[in-house]
């Protein structure tokens, strides 16, 4: 049986002020698209538990594997701050020498990297550390919090296809969150707009890209393949 994580309610507020109120379902690869603002790192937070306590939080989520910190990835923004920047690369995963070994080659990154400490590396390649680490365990989610936006144009393009590849090679659920959808478009099967909180849209990225219902995904649309080739 393939993967699916339903997420049936997700209600986060701040006193009386609903700040998230939504379901959906990771079956694949889900993009949960919106603006600044609209809740995207909410949910992430949420289904990491890492909410700040000040927010009160209602969720239903089941999920046909056990959902906990070992199963679910998680890569955030900026690599240049995720890692501890006096720790050697190899003293920053979780598991042994041989499997952190395999796991820079599966980021297509040199071993001997291990060896180094963060600020010896480029953007590129802490994200691919990053990554690595990530996967760690027995990563079945994982979850991307704008993974390329601290980096520069070839950097982002490569990291995105590393991020194709190996959830395709190791089977994973992904739930990308962006404001970006291009960065998306070959990556993620199911597209979600957020706004306010809400789900305003949601469906097939092929779909939603070329026929969008909405005036506001109309709007992402244009302002993030303004300038830029769009082929279907
Ligand atoms: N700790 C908090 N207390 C009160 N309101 C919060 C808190 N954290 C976030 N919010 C509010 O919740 C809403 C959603 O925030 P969230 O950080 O999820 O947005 P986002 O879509 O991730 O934005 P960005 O792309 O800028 O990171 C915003 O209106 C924000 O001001």
């Amino acid at each position: 049986m393939s993967k699916a994580v339903d997420i049936k309610k997700l209600l986060i507020k701040s006193d009386d002020t609903k700040l998230v109120d939504i379901s959906f379902s990771i079956k694949d690869s889900t993009a949960l698209i919106g603006q600044s603002g609209s809740g995207k790192s909410l949910t992430l937070k949420a289904i990491l538990n890492l909410l700040p306590s000040s927010l009160s939080c209602e969720k239903k989520i089941s999920s046909n594997f056990d959902l906990n910190s070992k199963t679910i990835g998680f890569i955030p923004q900026n690599p240049f701050t995720s890692l501890s920047p006096m720790t050697k690369i190899k003293d920053q995963f979780f598991c042994k020498d041989k499997r952190k070994e395999e796991l820079l080659k599966l980021v297509g990154l040199e071993t001997s990297l291990l060896n180094r400490f963060p600020k010896e590396l480029s953007g590129g390649q802490l994200q691919r550390v990053v990554i690595a680490i990530a996967l760690s365990n027995d990563t079945k989610l994982l979850l991307l919090d704008e993974p390329t936006t601290a980096l520069d144009e070839t950097s982002k393009e490569t990291i995105l296809n590393l991020i194709e590849d190996i959830s395709k090679k190791l089977n994973l659920l992904i739930l990308f969150v962006t404001h970006d959808i291009e960065s998306i478009r070959n990556l993620c099967k199911e597209l979600i707009i957020i706004k306010d909180g809400h789900i305003l849209e949601q469906g097939l990225t092929k779909e939603i890209l070329t026929k969008p219902k909405e005036e506001y995904t109309k709007k992402l649309i244009n302002s993030t393949f303004k300038n830029k080739e769009f082929r279907k």
